[in-house]
């Protein structure tokens, strides 16, 4: 028998925003598992409580009831520092707008969650930081300020930052909403590369269907509820 790992799940999760008359069930009693390395897209219509999903799976929301463990960890046992700590730990994050902090060159921003993790640059930390660099085809660029940088290259620093801790999963959010389609193209066949070429699992939030072509898996979300994770019908290879 085979057992594939599970990098996260969610059991009869629920959040309601607000009270009474005016309570938005944003998740109506969710039931998810996200096997590890793999590239799976949450999809559905605006609305329909992707974002909220993925905030309670990556500890950066409390869910209203229900359990969410990640690598094995139950979030609902941790306090607000040892969520912090965890998420420094175990997780990996990919915005939209890319959040490269300004005044730090691209090589800096990568560095940065592993000084905040208090770790040090040691040689296996600097293999790490160059393999990923290399993956993500900015080696040229390390010297350069956010600023100096196009938005598919400030996503691939991203990508490399989220990277650079091996974390256990990576949550990315609609990661090409603000790239065109050409350099979304690219930015999602990093993400697929850094699942392939190293190992790491990467859950994408994304209302294109052209993006969700790129995953492994899709699952849809409507009205607050998950579907089943299934393969992609027609992958992009
Ligand atoms: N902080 C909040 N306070 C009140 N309601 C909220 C809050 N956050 C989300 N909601 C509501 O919860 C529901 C789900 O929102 P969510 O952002 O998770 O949807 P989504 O699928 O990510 O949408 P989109 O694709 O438009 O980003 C929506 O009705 C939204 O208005």
């Amino acid at each position: 028998m085979t057992t594939t790992s599970l990098a996260a799940s969610a059991r009869a999760l629920t959040r309601v925003y607000g009270h009474g008359d005016t309570a938005v069930h944003a998740l109506r009693g969710v039931d998810l598992d996200l096997p590890a390395g793999r590239f799976t897209a949450i999809m559905g219509p605006s609305g329909s409580g992707k974002s909220t999903l993925m905030h309670c799976l990556a500890g950066l929301d409390t869910p209203t009831s229900g359990t969410v463990s990640v690598a094995g960890r139950a979030l609902q046992d941790m306090d607000d520092t040892a969520l912090t700590v965890f998420r420094r730990e175990h997780v990996g994050f990919v915005f939209q707008s890319f959040n490269l902090l300004p005044m730090l060159t691209a090589g800096q921003n990568v560095l940065l969650p592993l000084e905040l993790a208090g770790r040090r640059v040691d040689a296996e930390a600097r293999e790490r930081y160059d393999l990923v660099v290399d993956v993500l085809g900015i080696r040229d660029r390390l010297g350069h300020r956010p600023s100096e940088l196009s938005g598919g290259q400030q996503q691939r620093v991203a990508i490399a930052r989220a990277l650079v801790t091996r974390p256990d999963i990576v949550f990315a959010d609609e990661p090409t909403g603000n790239l065109d389609s050409e350099t979304s193209a690219e930015v999602l066949g990093f993400l697929r590369r850094s699942v392939r070429e190293l190992g790491q699992t990467v859950v994408m939030v994304t209302h294109e269907t052209d993006a969700a072509a790129y995953a492994d898996d899709v699952v849809v979300i409507t009205d607050g509820l998950a579907a089943d994770v299934r393969p992609v019908a027609e992958p992009v290879r």
